[in-house]
C-alpha cells in the first residue's frame, strides 16, 4: 500500500524528529536523496548529458535548503553545479554549505525582485538537469511573484529547447496542489519527484500527479509518527488479499452470487460485457434479470448465467440501461430499494446512477465519470459541470460520498475512490487505450463480482464506513487497469477482450501472493 499525507501530517511528524536530531540533519537526508536520483538519472542520460551542469533553482524555504545541500553533495562528486537564487532570503546555512562544496551562486532577480528572464534562461539552456527547490509543502495556493514567473520563463524556455533537460523536483513539484491534487496556477513539470517522509495526495491524483513524473518516497525516519493516510493507493499485493480464491470446499452459493441489471434493446452489448466482467473475475454465480432479446444474447456468449431472480450477495445495476425507459427505470429502483433495505451491495453504473435515491448506503458503489458526477451533484442542488469535476476529482469525489452516503468510484485516467467515512483511494493502473466503449460495462462487473465474493464481510451493516467496499473498489480498478494493458499490450482493445484478460491478471496476482 502505498500511503499519502497531507502537508500538516507529514510537518506534525517531523516534529518530534526535528527536535531530537542535530541541526538541519534530516534536510540533510533529504538532500542526499536528490542527489542520488540526480547522479541515478545523469547516468541513465549517459554521454548525451555528459559534461552538462546541473541547476538548482532555489526558492527561500527548506525546500531551497535541500536542493542547496543536494548541490553541495553533487558538486564534491566533481559536477558542475549552479545555484540560482530566486529569492532573496536563501537557506543561510545550505547556501554556505554549498558555497564551500563548489557550487556556483547566480542572483536572478533583479533589484526590484523581478525574474531575470534573459539570465535565468542562459543557465537553463547549459543545464542537463533542473534540481526544482522553489517551493515544497510549505507553499499555500497557487504560486506567487515572483516565484509564478520563474516558472514561466522557465517553462517557455524548455519550450524552445531541442534537447530537454531532466526536471527533479525536491518533494513536490513547485506550484502543485499538494494536499488536492489540483493545478492552481503554474507548476514546474517533472520527470522525477523526490518527495520526503510519505507520498503527498497531489502526487497521485490528477491532474497534478501527470506533472510528477516518477515518484521517489524518501524514508527519513517519519513513519511512527505518520497517523491515517488522507489518501492510499492499492499495490498487487494488497489486491491479492482482497481477490476471490476459492477454497476446495466451495461450491457455486458460497463463492458468492451477483444479480445483474443491465443493456437494453438499444444497448443490449452492456449486459454482455458487464456479464463477462463479473465471470471471468471469478464468482459462483451470475443471475441475469433484463428483457428476453437480451437475455438470448447473454446466453449465446454466457450459457452459464442464470436468468430470473433468486437470492444474491450483491448486484451491479445500471450498465447499458436507459433511465428514461420507465419500465426498466422502475426494476432498477425496486431492486436498489430492496438491496437498500436489505443490506446488500451494490454497484451503480451509468443508467442507474440517475435514478439513485438521496441517500444510499456505504456499501452501495457509484461508479461515475466526471460528467456522470458532475450530474449527480447537480442533481442534488449543486451547480458544478464536467470541467469542474476534471480539475478537483480527489475534492469532488469526496464530496459526492459525503453527500450520498455512498462510495464514490470517480472514472478516469486516475480512477479516485472515495468512501463517505473518509477512507480515499487513487488507482493509475490502465492505459489511454482503455477509453473506449464498453470498457465501463466490464469494471461495473468486475466490481460486482469482488462485492459478490465479499458479501458476507458487506452484509448489513458490515461496512458502516465503507472502508472494504472502498478497497474492493480500488482493487476492481486495479484489476480492469491490469486487464486493459495486458490485453492492449501497446495497441488498441475491445471491451470484451479487457475482460478476456481478467483471468490471467487475477492469476498472475494470486500467484505472487
Ligand atoms: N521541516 C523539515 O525538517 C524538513 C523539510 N524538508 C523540506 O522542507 C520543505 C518545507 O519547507 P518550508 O516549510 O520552509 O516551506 P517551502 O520551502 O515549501 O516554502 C516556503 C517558501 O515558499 C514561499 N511561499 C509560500 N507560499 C508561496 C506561494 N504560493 N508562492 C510563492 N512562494 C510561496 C514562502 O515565502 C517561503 O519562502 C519540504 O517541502 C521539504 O522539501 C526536508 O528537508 C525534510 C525535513
Ligand atoms: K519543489
Amino acid at each position: 500500500m502505498i500511503r499519502a499525507y497531507e502537508a500538516e501530517a507529514v510537518r506534525a511528524a517531523e516534529a518530534p524528529l526535528l527536535a531530537s536530531t542535530a541541526t538541519d540533519e534530516l534536510m540533510k537526508q533529504a538532500a542526499f536523496a536528490v542527489a542520488t536520483e540526480v547522479l541515478r538519472e545523469l547516468r541513465r542520460l549517459g554521454a548525451r548529458r555528459s559534461g552538462s551542469t546541473v541547476l538548482l533553482l532555489v526558492g527561500g524555504g527548506n525546500n531551497g535548503g535541500d536542493a542547496l545541500y543536494a548541490g553541495g553533495y553533487l558538486a564534491r562528486r566533481g559536477l558542475q553545479v549552479v545555484a540560482a537564487l530566486c529569492t532573496d532570503r536563501p537557506h543561510e546555512r545550505a547556501l554556505a554549505a554549498a558555497r564551500s562544496a563548489g557550487v556556483h551562486v547566480r542572483e536572478v532577480l533583479d533589484d526590484a525582485g523581478r525574474p531575470r528572464r534573459e539570465e535565468l534562461a542562459v543557465l537553463a539552456d547549459r543545464a542537463g538537469v533542473w534540481v526544482d527547490g522553489l517551493t515544497g509543502i510549505g507553499a499555500r495556493g497557487g504560486l506567487r511573484e515572483p516565484l509564478a514567473g520563474v516558472v514561466a520563463a522557465l517553462e517557455d524556455r524548455r519550450a524552445a529547447m531541442p534537447d530537454e533537460p531532466t526536471v527533479v523536483a525536491v518533494d513536490v513539484p513547485s506550484g502543485l496542489g499538494t494536499d488536492d491534487g489540483t493545478v492552481p496556477g503554474p507548476v514546474l513539470r517533472a520527470d522525477v519527484t523526490v518527495t520526503m517522509g510519505a507520498a503527498k495526495p497531489g502526487l497521485l491524483v490528477r491532474p497534478a500527479e501527470a506533472l510528477a513524473g516518477r515518484v521517489v518516497v524518501v524514508d527519513i525516519g517519519l513513519g511512527p509518527h505518520l497517523g491515517e493516510p488522507a489518501l492510499s493507493r492499492l499495490t498487487a499485493a494488497d489486491v491479492a488479499d482482497l481477490l476471490p480464491a476459492p477454497v476446495a470446499t466451495d461450491h457455486k452459493y458460497t463463492r458468492g452470487v451477483l444479480g445483474l441489471v443491465a443493456g437494453s434493446t438499444t444497448y443490449p452489448g452492456a449486459a454482455v460485457l458487464a456479464a463477462a466482467g463479473a465471470l471471468r473475475t471469478g464468482l459462483g454465480m451470475v443471475r441475469y434479470l433484463g428483457p428476453d432479446a437480451v437475455t438470448r444474447l447473454v446466453h449465446e456468449r454466457f450459457p452459464e448465467v442464470v436468468v430470473g431472480s433468486g437470492r444474491v450477495q450483491a448486484w451491479a445495476l445500471g450498465s447499458g440501461i436507459d433511465p428514461a425507459d420507465d419500465a426498466r427505470a422502475e426494476e432498477v429502483r425496486d431492486t436498489l430499494q430492496r438491496a437498500l433495505d436489505d443490506g446488500v451491495p451494490a454497484v451503480l453504473d451509468a443508467g442507474a446512477l440517475s435514478l439513485a435515491p438521496d441517500r444510499l448506503a456505504p456499501t452501495t458503489v457509484l461508479a461515475p465519470h466526471a460528467g456522470e458526477l458532475a450530474r449527480l451533484l447537480s442533481a442534488r442542488g449543486e451547480d458544478t459541470d464536467r470541467a469542474d469535476v476534471e480539475a478537483a476529482p480527489l475534492a469532488f469525489a469526496r464530496r459526492a460520498a459525503a453527500r450520498t452516503g455512498a462510495v464514490v468510484l470517480l472514472k478516469g485516467p486516475t480512477t479516485v475512490v472515495a468512501a463517505p467515512g473518509g477512507t480515499v483511494l487513487s488507482q493509475a493502473d490502465g492505459t489511454p487505450w482503455l477509453a473506449t466503449a464498453g470498457t465501463g460495462d466490464v469494471l461495473a462487473g468486475i466490481l460486482g463480482a469482488l462485492l459478490a465474493v465479499r458479501g458476507e464481510d458487506l452484509a448489513a451493516g458490515r461496512d458502516p464506513d465503507g472502508a472494504l467496499t472502498a478497497e474492493l473498489a480500488a482493487a476492481a480498478a486495479l484489476v480492469h487497469g491490469r486487464a486493459g494493458a495486458r490485453a492492449a499490450g501497446g495497441g488498441p482493445v475491445t471491451a470484451l477482450q479487457v475482460a478476456d484478460a481478467v483471468p490471467g491478471v487475477v492469476a498472475a496476482l494470486l500467484a505472487d501472493r
